[in-house]
């Protein structure tokens, strides 16, 4: 009972937690929301302006609400639900007894209750043989034998639920779908039964038989029945399959059907009135091979390859295949059909493969990279062309069904603020972000009720919370979930974006020849031979993999680097001598028709789709064509640099997308700085799912100089507030906390909450190093050094990787770092320690120092009209009411923290009422909260909280976390407020 008390994670003051959310609307109902106090413009406008004294006493205006809020002011008193509640649930009980007692008694007590009326109580009462006696042969009577029958049973459960809820405040389902799902099934259960009874009753059966069956369906399934059967004789039964599948369909949300197992199933958005665990965790993907019946692994996500059966890739042949970038599955893998992912993504790739040009190159092929040691040029060394393995491209997708959003009801609708359905579950977890899958999806977890039933009146109950609750650590209702902030959230799908087809690559057989012959001409120049040499070719450039002859100098090659470049007459060419890991050196030549790398064909492959990475980040392609996805949680933050115009805002975009794609608002938040002002500010629309902001500012894209000191001092007070939870917790990093939690052993009462990745995006450091310099480099630092473990991470861009911008503190915390391309050496060597960057070919072409290793990528591209569909889709949905709020820092102008010493109570604001009301009835002390409520500025409802605070109403500011709302309902705010001094 002790646990039933438990309260779901405080919301830090935007209210983002599955605790009934701020936002309820319900007070309205029954509570007079607007006095004419509370709007003065419209309730005083023909009055005479009030004298301060009169101010001072009770308006007498409001003496309508506060006669209407005594009226119904009961059934606000806690005692009164406590009363109501117990009886509901102790009603339930001797329903049952009188039902069961029913079926063995209730032939013999039939006599006795149709003598009611007409003899004795008393000794009808003596003669009845129900367990409850007269009044449970009574109920059991009516409820049975004239009303529903045997599906009367199914009544007791509603009652039981509405008792346990008002008692409780807490329902381990939601008394809505309880109260369908029972009344539907007896219902429908009563009708089924009174046409088998009614169908016995033919002359061949025993009518004292047939009549003694009364019971089972009831006078009202009895009589509906035959009416039915008089007016659509047999097709009762097919009205009644109908109904029962249509109920079925609605209840459950079906979306489409699994005929024969050859299309797909969906189940989505099962309300689940279950209360099983629920988990953070991507369930786990089962793939089902088609035609099999749907998984039944009822916590699992089952996936079902809608394609059928991949079929073997047809053999290339060796004269007229193009070289192929893709490797070539084997048949054998091929026709394994499609019982694992990997097989169906190494199938899809044998069909996918790209196009190099070089048709008569003779290649091998199968699974992995494909060396062709086939061009033995009369003289010089042995040239091969390496054809890399192209990330398994899935096939273009169709619609995810569950991508659709689901329409929102009219409440929903009509009220923005609308709580969300508790029981509903997540669409697609994270896992399933992945999108875009020629997969659609079936959740068949029933996710449990992760928060209580939301009830404005809900608040922490003092009566029934002890000393051992409040340390109570285990909750009953199975693991947390965050993503139920916003169980409708759909992930973004892969047709919002741009499909550019199978890419192609652009490199012929005729060009690579030329290169090599032209790499082996200038080297014989300067007396360097070469053993061998093999061509990589990737996106943008072909990487030429030299064995020089034995007794030739690294360095000497290194040094030739321009006159390589020149003889090749290739801007961009990079030489790695030798590279890491081989005993080779690398010249990368760029291609003469470069590839674009389109977002789509990055996310669409395995690799981001089943990363189980904290922050993946989906970058683009190597020279290999392998896609490059890192994990930001990992790097832990990262620098990048490069000169106007060569895709540095595209790169940002790319990484801001991957974190959407595969993240629940619920678990990351983005500060964005953009000095700029216009690079970032497309992602305003998705401000209430994704964004982070002050508390007292308007624009969540942070603009102005002076804002942003603020915003970084305000992470990096939450970064020390998130070490000491973490410290409290005894976990030494971000995951291993909110596994905790999640887990329910962390307790909110305490502080505790879900924390989410904060991800911090400054587009253009030199601009904040010039107007703020120390004032930013030294947060910057801080964050960059500590933040790591507790799931800050930073992305800084700068245009100019000079050293004044990218100083040596703020170079010394970003082990990782991008550079595109960039004007000179020392910008390169500023940015990466070494040279290279300053010979990238642009549009994207970058490269990625992560410690001592220097990768080259092709970034992705994404364009601004894609960005904007992703924005649309994500902010076109319900999400917070607010962005996610950063501490306020101390001292700034507005803040809720003021000094509630020089309060005064005859200042006290007129709204002063209404927004104790508004506070305790939400049982959350934040000012957001007021200003959404009350329509107020940030300042008024400040100045509220401060009068509040000295009221006794709210405790004390406690930064980031809402206040402490210290009055437990409404009945004992009212008798505080007739106390205080007017
Ligand atoms: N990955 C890419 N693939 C193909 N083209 C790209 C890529 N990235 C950028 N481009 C091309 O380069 C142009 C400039 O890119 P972007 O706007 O990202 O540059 P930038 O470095 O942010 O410039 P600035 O610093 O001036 O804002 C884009 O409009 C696009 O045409």
């Amino acid at each position: 009972m002790a646990k039933n008390t438990y309260k779901q994670p405080s919301a830090s003051d935007n209210g983002r937690t599955n605790e009934p959310r701020p936002a309820t609307p319900r007070p309205a109902r029954n509570q007079p929301r607007a006095t004419p106090e509370a709007s003065p413009k419209e309730g005083r406008r023909n009055e005479p302006k009030a004298p301060a004294a009169a101010k001072k006493a009770r308006n007498p205006i409001k003496m309508p609400s506060w006669q209407l809020g005594s009226v119904f002011g009961f059934l606000r008193d806690r005692r009164f639900q406590l009363f109501l509640g117990f009886f509901l649930l102790f009603g339930s009980i001797y329903l049952t007894i009188a039902f069961v007692s029913f079926l063995f008694t209730g032939h013999a007590d039939q006599s006795v209750t149709e003598s009611v009326g007409r003899t004795d109580l008393r000794a009808a009462g003596q003669e009845t043989g129900n367990w409850l006696g007269l009044v449970g042969a009574l109920l059991a009577e009516w409820l049975i034998q004239d009303g529903f029958g045997i599906a009367a049973f199914a009544l007791i459960p509603v009652i039981f639920f509405l008792g346990y809820k008002v008692v409780f405040r807490r329902a381990g389902v939601s008394v809505t779908y309880v109260l369908a799902l029972c009344l539907f099934a007896t219902l429908w259960l009563s009708v089924l039964l009174g046409y088998v009874v009614l169908s016995l009753q033919s002359p061949d059966i025993d009518p004292a038989l047939a009549h003694s069956l009364d019971f089972l369906c009831g006078g009202v399934g009895y009589e509906t029945a035959f009416w039915l059967d008089s007016l659509i004789g047999w097709g009762t039964v097919l009205l009644l399959a109908f109904l029962l599948i249509s109920f079925v369909v609605f209840f459950f949300n079906v979306t489409s059907l699994n005929l024969g197992g050859l299309d797909a199933e969906t189940v989505d958005e099962t309300p689940a009135p279950g209360n099983r665990p629920a988990t953070n965790e991507p369930a786990p993907w089962a793939i089902d091979e088609p035609g099999t019946a749907a998984n039944d692994n009822p916590l699992g996500i089952t996936m079902r390859d809608t394609r059928g059966p991949i079929a073997a890739p047809e053999p290339i042949e060796p004269e007229a295949a193009p070289l192929r970038t893709g490797a070539v599955a084997s048949p054998a893998l091929a026709a394994a059909s499609v019982a694992t992912l990997a097989a169906s993504t190494a199938a899809t790739a044998a069909m996918g493969g790209l196009a190099a040009g070089a048709a008569a190159l003779p290649m091998s092929v199968g699974p992995g990279a494909a060396p062709v040691p086939a061009i033995k040029p009369a003289s010089g060394p042995s040239f091969s062309i390496e054809v890399p393995e192209q990330e398994p491209v899935r096939p273009p997708a169709p619609p995810l069904v569950s991508s659709v959003p689901t329409p929102l009801s009219l409440a929903d609708l009509a009220d923005d603020d609308v709580p969300l359905p508790a029981s509903l579950p997540v669409s697609a977890p994270p896992a399933l972000a992945k999108t875009g899958l020629s997969f659609e999806v079936e959740d068949s977890t029933t996710k449990p009720e992760a928060k209580p039933e939301l009830d404005p009146s809900a608040g922490p109950d003092m009566a029934v919370i002890s000393e051992e609750d409040e340390d109570a650590e285990v909750m009953p209702t199975g693991e947390y979930d965050p993503t139920l902030d916003l169980p409708r959230y759909q992930y973004p799908t892969l047709e919002l974006l741009n499909d550019y087809g199978q890419a192609k690559a652009q490199v012929t057989k005729e060009e690579l020849e030329a290169n090599k012959d032209r790499i082996v001409e200038t080297l014989g120049h300067y007396g360097i031979n070469i053993a061998s040499i093999k061509a990589t070719i990737g996106p943008t450039v072909t990487l030429y993999e030299i064995v020089p002859d034995a007794g030739v100098r690294i360095s000497k090659i290194k040094s030739l680097e321009d006159d390589i470049a020149l003889s090749l007459a290739a801007l961009g060419i990079r030489i790695i001598a030798p590279i890491p890991g081989k005993g080779t050196i690398g010249i990368e030549v760029p291609n003469a028709k470069k590839e674009m790398v389109s977002i789509r064909s990055v996310f669409n492959t395995d690799k981001f789709i089943t990363s189980e990475m904290d922050l993946p980040i989906a970058f683009g392609r190597t020279i290999t064509n392998e896609v490059f996805v890192v994990d930001l949680a990992k790097m832990p933050h990262l620098l990048m640099a490069g000169a106007t115009g060569q895709g540095k805002s595209v790169g940002l975009n790319v990484i801001l997308a991957s974190l959407i794609y595969k993240r629940h608002p619920s678990q990351l938040k983005f500060v964005l700085v953009d000095p700029k002002k216009v690079e970032l500010s497309i992602f305003n629309k998705i401000e209430r799912h994704f964004l982070a902001k002050l508390p007292d500012t308007e624009e969540p894209i942070i603009t102005d100089t002076k804002k942003v000191v603020n915003t970084l001092n305000s992470l990096c007070m939450e970064m020390d507030k998130r070490y000491d939870l973490l410290k409290d917790a005894g976990c030494r990093n971000l995951k291993e906390y909110n596994r905790k939690f999640v887990e329910r052993r962390l307790n909110p009462k305490k502080g505790h909450r879900y924390m989410p990745f904060i991800v911090l995006v400054i587009d253009e450091l030199a601009d904040l190093m010039m107007t703020a310099g120390k004032e930013v480099e030294t947060p910057i630092a801080r964050l960059a050094q500590l933040a790591r473990a507790i799931g800050i991470h930073l992305i800084v861009a700068t245009q100019r990787p000079s050293v004044n911008v990218i100083t040596g503190i703020i170079k010394a915390n970003f082990p990782c770092r991008i550079s595109f391309k960039v004007t000179s050496k020392i910008d390169s060597r500023t940015i990466l320690d070494a040279g290279g960057a300053d010979q990238l070919i642009g549009q994207g072409d970058m490269l990625i120092s992560q410690g001592s290793d220097i990768i080259r990528v092709q970034c992705a591209f994404i364009d601004t009209p894609e960005v904007d569909r992703l924005c649309d889709f994500v902010g076109g949905q319900q999400g917070y009411p607010d962005a996610y709020h950063l501490p306020e820092v101390v001292g700034e102008d507005g803040g809720g923290n003021g000094n509630s010493d020089d309060f005064d109570p005859a200042d006290r604001d007129n709204m002063f009422e209404e927004a104790a009301r508004v506070i305790v009835t939400h049982q959350q002390g934040s000012t957001s909260l007021l200003q959404r409520r009350l329509k107020l500025g940030y300042n008024r409802a400040g100045r509220l909280i401060d009068q509040l605070e000295h009221a006794g109403i709210v405790g004390p500011f406690e930064g980031s976390k809402a206040r402490e709302v210290l009055i437990p309902d409404e009945y004992s705010l009212e008798q505080l407020l007739n106390t205080l001094p007017k």
